[in-house]
């Protein structure tokens, strides 16, 4: 296990008890999801849907794509958890998209977005202003889409500026610490027992329930070079989420990342190996390895 002499404020002790216990918790659900192989539903983009389910059952997951109102609602009965992503758009999200949200939250159902480039574009804002009402559990997003989401629900307090650009992230991850706050104790009032997460992707992956704050370093630039990491990683949570708290849920997903990817990079040679080796690699990083990454808390 890593080192956590990093935490360095009054409360020490207290701080290194409580990662002590984070860490168990987060070993936990890794192991819960290798034993329990729970379902969790995806409403995801066309673009990378193939690596999302893969990099579920990888994790030791299953998996289920739908995009019928009817057909997601019947599955997130049997599902654990569910995922939305809005990379891609139909006509018909429109209207189907805020239908599921407020299903799904009527039924008590915890569930991931992804607000894939949040920002642009009428129908997608429209669909992304109408989960104010009914809010996810946990929001997996790069610093970009995370700034433009809380612009959008109206909890920043001045316009912060952040330009859209496509499905890439043009902020750095610390950019958005405030936003991602304010998103995760908005998430939180009506949430399930009032828990709720916000993992913001990038060089440094940061992830916060709204009190605290972690920083998760590591992982590869390689990431960026395949499409779907982003993606990928929300459907994750998911599937963490199906047996874990939505902290949790977060962490283990973002850290299950880290360490897999860095494997991948020592064995690829370039972006199609990297795929590869990086499904193989969620495969077989072991619960002690995920929950003993360096964890930094502020
Ligand atoms: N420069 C980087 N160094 C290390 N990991 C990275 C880097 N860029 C992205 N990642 C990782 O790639 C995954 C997807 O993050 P990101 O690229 O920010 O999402 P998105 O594809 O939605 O923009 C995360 O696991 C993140 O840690
Ligand atoms: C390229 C693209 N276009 C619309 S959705 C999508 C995939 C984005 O994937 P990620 O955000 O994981 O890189
Ligand atoms: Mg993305």
């Amino acid at each position: 296990m890593s080192d956590d002499s990093h935490v360095h404020c009054g409360t020490q002790t207290s701080q290194s008890n409580d990662l002590a216990e984070l860490r168990e918790a987060i070993a936990q659900a890794v192991r819960d999801v290798k034993a329990k192989t729970p379902l969790a539903q995806s409403f995801t983009n066309f673009v990378t849907i193939n690596l999302v389910a893969n990099a579920q059952l990888a994790a030791g997951g299953t998996a289920a794509m739908s995009f019928l109102p009817d057909d997601v609602i019947e599955t997130a009965k049997i599902a654990g958890a569910n995922y939305i992503n809005v990379g891609t758009l139909l006509p018909f999200y429109k209207d189907a998209l805020p239908t599921i949200a407020q299903r799904l939250n009527y039924l008590g159902k915890p569930w991931v977005l992804d607000p894939v480039a949040a920002g642009i574009g009428k129908t997608r804002t429209a669909i992304l202003q109408s989960f104010k009402a009914a809010p996810p559990t946990v929001i997996r997003a790069n610093a970009s889409e995370v700034i433009a989401l809380a612009n959008m629900w109206g909890l920043l307090d001045a316009d912060k500026k952040s330009r859209p650009a496509g499905v890439e992230s043009v902020d750095e991850v610390d950019a958005a610490i405030e936003p991602a706050k304010l998103l995760a104790r908005f998430l939180a009032q009506s949430a399930p027992n009032h828990q709720a997460a916000v993992a913001v992707s990038g060089k440094i992956d940061l992830v916060t329930d709204g009190k605290h704050v972690y920083r998760l370093p590591g992982g590869s630039a390689m990431m960026a070079k395949i499409t779907g990491a982003g993606c990928s990683l929300g459907g994750v949570t998911a599937t963490y989420l199906a047996i874990a708290e939505p902290l949790i849920a977060a962490l283990a997903a973002s850290l299950l990342y880290d360490r897999a990817a860095e494997v991948a990079e020592a064995e690829a040679k370039g972006p199609g190996s990297f795929q590869v080796a990086f499904l193989d690699a969620l495969w077989n990083v072991t619960a002690e390895q995920v929950a003993g990454s360096e964890i930094l808390a502020q």
